[in-house]
């Protein structure tokens, strides 16, 4: 695809599509002058600036004669249906809808843009920002090769991508990928504030659990050990491993705990949708 048939809308730029557009212009994936971002905050709005992207705080600025491949959604599932026909003529004009809502689901945008609309979603994450995300794509079959090449093409800028082609699974994908990295700052929270109590300065503590965190995660997907072999290697017979982990084992306290935030996240996604 050459550069000049690469053109998109982003429709919101809040945490999530900052995110994924900070990968996009560092990569160059798209050229920032075929990149129109509508944006209304205008706090959030004022620090793309430097991305050289066009910046518009409504859709009704956007060029008349534009024909993005593709739609951006990264706005809210409430809000989702209350803003979506602002963008029916670029549809009409050959632009797939891609959206990252939580919960929502193709049969809707269909519903909305007409029946064999082309429509993707894309299950991002924050991490998307350092190009470390989890991009899980699924799309409907009226999706071109063009579109569908393009698609790939950004979310590999931002990371991991991977295509599911039983949407039914969407819920479960966001409680586990999609919401997943706060439960790993949660997790980065909870060791800084023990290694505090444990004596460590903050900005120790700060350091040490971050890159534990990191370091742990680049070597589980870099050896291909599989997570047990890893975690049996760090546990010594007897030592300092073995006895944190008989607190966080015992009884499955860990893994219970996260199957019950897992099963409350996709349940709220199913909810959303
Ligand atoms: N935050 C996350 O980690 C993830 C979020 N998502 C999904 O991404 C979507 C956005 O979530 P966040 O970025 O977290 O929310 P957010 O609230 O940070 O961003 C939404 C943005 O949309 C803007 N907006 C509101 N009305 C608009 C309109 N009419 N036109 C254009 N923009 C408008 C808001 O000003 C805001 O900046 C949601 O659907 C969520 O389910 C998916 C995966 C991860
Ligand atoms: O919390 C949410 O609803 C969004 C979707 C996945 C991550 N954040």
């Amino acid at each position: 695809m050459t550069d000049t048939q690469k053109s998109i809308i982003l429709v919101g730029c809040g945490n999530m599509g900052r995110a994924m557009l900070e990968s996009w212009v560092a990569c160059e994936t798209v050229k920032p002058e075929n990149i129109h971002v509508v944006e209304p905050v205008e706090a959030l709005s004022s620090k793309l600036t430097k991305f050289n992207v066009n910046i518009h705080s409504s859709a009704t600025s956007l060029p008349e004669d534009l024909k993005p491949t593709l739609v951006i959604m990264a706005i809210k599932p409430q809000m989702m249906f209350e803003v979506v026909s602002e963008y029916q003529k670029y549809i009409d004009g050959g632009a797939a809808v891609l959206s990252i809502a939580a919960g929502v689901g193709t049969k809707k945008f269909e519903e909305a843009y007409g029946a064999s609309t082309a429509v993707v979603r894309v299950m991002p994450n924050t991490p998307a920002a350092v190009a470390k995300g989890m991009m899980v794509i699924y799309a409907n079959k009226f999706v071109t090769e063009h579109q569908a090449a393009l698609v790939e093409e950004l979310m590999r800028a931002n990371g991991a991508a991977t295509t599911i082609d039983d949407e039914a699974l969407m819920d479960a994908v966001t409680a586990v990928s999609g919401s997943g990295p706060a439960y790993i700052f949660h997790m980065i929270e909870a060791l800084i504030e023990a290694g505090i109590t444990a004596g460590l300065p903050d900005e120790t503590a700060k350091l040490l659990a971050e890159q534990t965190v990191y370091g742990a995660a680049c070597y589980a997907r870099e050896s291909g050990a599989g997570a047990t072999t890893l975690r049996e290697q760090v546990t010594s017979p007897n030592g300092t491993t073995a006895a944190a982990l008989s607190v966080l084992m015992e009884e499955d306290a860990l893994k219970n705990l996260m199957a019950k935030a897992v099963a409350a996240a996709k349940k709220r996604s199913e909810e959303l949708g």
